[in-house]
């Protein structure tokens, strides 16, 4: 669905330089601090703003140079687009039938109702969590094939979040073909709907894995000076110093649980994974 080869994009003193693919049926979550080039790649990915090297292939074709057909395959929610608040979602309904060949005027109108979206009501005067199912359902009811999300569940709350999760498992559900492109700060959304996790820090990427691998094989051992001198340090990716010896965040907890079963192996979350590949040393 996605590729991106060596893609290299500099803002001044910032440089974004990524490979990563997004296969079909998948989805697929970008994580990372703030600034770390998240709405780069999406930009890059829509043709938004142009890489300096490198090559962007959307559905098999250079981004830049997308069909008119294919551009219709894909449904995009923007943290900071979204439609002038003088707009009702009705006038929205009208706007969408005429971008889009494909709009489905009852799957729209049903969803609407289902998220409990007023039809006559201006847009300026929804809350922060309407406003954004509303961005969400924009970018499914013409059933694309790829749907691009930028923070789709930023500010919201659990119950909000947990709705939009849901339309986000229901499309991919209702067609396995489809696939999905996501960030998120908030790391539980992701660790319960993405297949698998690109890291990018500083406008490179420092980890790929599948979110299940994450889960279940990356941990934090939590050693003494003593056991960290004597430690096998084969699968440890990062290390951090800490005021009772080091912190290891490891790829391969199984491994030290059978061999060292006297040092506390903790669970590695995506949160975890973030702080300890972004603040560690080693
Ligand atoms: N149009 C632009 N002109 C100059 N610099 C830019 C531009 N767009 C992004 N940048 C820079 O690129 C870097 C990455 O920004 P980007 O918005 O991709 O990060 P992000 O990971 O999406 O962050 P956040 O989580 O805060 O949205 C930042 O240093 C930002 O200042």
């Amino acid at each position: 669905m996605i590729t991106m080869q060596n893609v290299r994009k500099t803002y001044g003193n910032f440089t974004f330089e990524i490979s990563m693919e997004l296969p079909e049926g998948q989805i697929l979550g970008l994580i990372g601090k703030n600034g770390a080039g998240k709405s780069t790649a999406i930009k890059l990915i829509l043709g938004l703003c142009r890489a300096d090297e490198g090559s962007i292939r959307v559905f098999g074709h250079e981004s830049k140079e997308l069909p008119e057909t294919l551009r219709q395959e894909i449904g995009v929610s923007l943290a900071e687009s979204g439609f002038s608040g003088e707009l009702t979602v009705n006038d929205v309904k009208h706007i969408l039938k005429k971008m889009y060949y494909s709009f489905d005027e009852n799957y729209f109108i049903k969803q609407s109702e289902n998220l409990k979206l007023p039809m006559n009501k201006k847009i300026k005067e929804f809350s922060t969590g309407m406003k954004a199912k509303l961005r969400v359902l924009t970018a499914m009811t013409h059933h694309a094939k790829l749907l691009i999300m930028d923070e789709p569940t930023a500010g919201l709350d659990v119950e909000a979040r947990n709705e939009i999760l849901d339309m986000l498992r229901a499309y991919i559900a209702e067609d396995e073909s489809r696939s999905i492109l996501i960030t998120s700060h908030i790391s539980t959304d992701l660790e319960s709907l993405c297949d698998e996790l690109y890291l990018i820090h500083d406008g490179k990427l420092i980890l790929h894995e599948g979110t299940d691998a994450i889960l279940e094989q990356y941990g934090i051992l939590k050693v003494s000076e003593e056991q960290y001198r004597t430690l096998d340090q084969s699968s440890i990716l990062k290390v951090q110093k800490e005021n009772y010896g080091y912190a290891c965040f490891t790829n391969d907890k199984k491994f030290y649980q059978e061999n060292y079963p006297q040092i506390a192996v903790e669970n590695g979350g995506i949160d975890e994974l973030i702080l300890m590949m972004t603040g560690g040393y080693r």
